[in-house]
């Protein structure tokens, strides 16, 4: 495949929650090894349309194309949409891992059976190749000696660097991070950071939802300013921090975070 395929390209995303229209028209286009960083005020739309990209929710209209692939979308009497191909969008999810704020560990599992997991049961791994790819992994964001532990039994900082393990243990194209260090105490946000800082480094393709400053001005590649549930400005951060040219993105930028 061409490396001048996106990785991510959204068209038109638009997506309302009965009246309530949250997004208005979203387009993006994220290159390989682009870090995108996603912020805007609370309620702004930045979690809906991270979750609207690997339809967790279901957009109004828009097209979603992951390496050059279209989501295919079909559209029901009462107006709303589903995914056309159960399988497609199951094999495209394979492609747009996702971090939440939450984790979202499997609490019955060990940290290790949850990096396992989709590898053997979605991907087909063999589970001695799994395990071994996922313990490079833990390696790697420094959880290799809490394997065995359950995630109730590890802190918050942890369980979310083995979250961030899991979602890399399927390969994926681009990684979907929503608000990932939102629900930690305040001294356990570096080492997420870290980790999420190491894997821009080395050239990933990532969408990060984030009240973060500090990491979306000095890791990303772009930044998206949302308000409203549209781009409100668009840019390199030295651009979008330095010389914003929307007056609500300055008013944005003078809050304290
Ligand atoms: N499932 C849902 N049902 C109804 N309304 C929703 C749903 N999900 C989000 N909304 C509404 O959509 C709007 C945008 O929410 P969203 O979570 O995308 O904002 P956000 O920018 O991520 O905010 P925050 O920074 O507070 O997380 C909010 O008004 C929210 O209440």
């Amino acid at each position: 495949m061409s490396k001048d395929i996106p990785a991510l390209q959204v068209e038109g995303m638009f997506k309302s929650f009965g009246d309530h229209e949250v997004l208005k028209g979203i387009d993006l286009t994220a290159n390989t090894g682009d870090v995108i960083s996603i912020i805007g005020s609370s309620g702004s739309g930045k979690s809906t349309f991270l979750r609207c990209i690997n339809l967790l929710e279901t957009p109004n209209a828009g097209a979603v194309h992951v390496k050059g692939e279209l989501i295919r979308m079909k559209r029901l009497k009462d107006g709303s949409q589903e995914a056309a191909d159960k399988k497609q969008l199951q094999r495209i999810r394979t492609k747009l891992a996702m971090v939440f704020q939450s984790f979202n560990l499997w609490s019955h599992l060990t940290i290790l059976e949850n990096v396992i997991e989709a590898p053997i049961h979605v991907l087909g791994v063999p589970r001695k190749e799994a395990i071994e790819n996922a313990d490079a992994l833990l390696k790697k964001v420094g959880m290799y000696e809490r394997r065995d532990y359950y995630p109730g039994h590890v802190s918050g900082g942890q369980q979310q660097r083995a979250a961030i393990a899991r979602a890399l243990a399927i390969s994926p194209d681009v990684l979907l991070f929503d608000e990932p260090t939102s629900a930690l105490d305040p001294e356990l946000v570096g080492e997420v950071l870290r980790v999420m800082t190491d894997l821009a480094e080395e050239g990933r393709t990532m969408l990060v939802v984030t009240h973060e400053m500090g990491f979306a001005r000095g890791v990303s590649s772009h930044v998206m300013y949302l308000h409203q549930g549209r781009v409100e400005e668009f840019g390199n951060p030295t651009d979008v921090f330095e010389n914003p040219k929307s007056e609500r993105m300055k008013q944005f930028l003078q809050r304290d975070f």
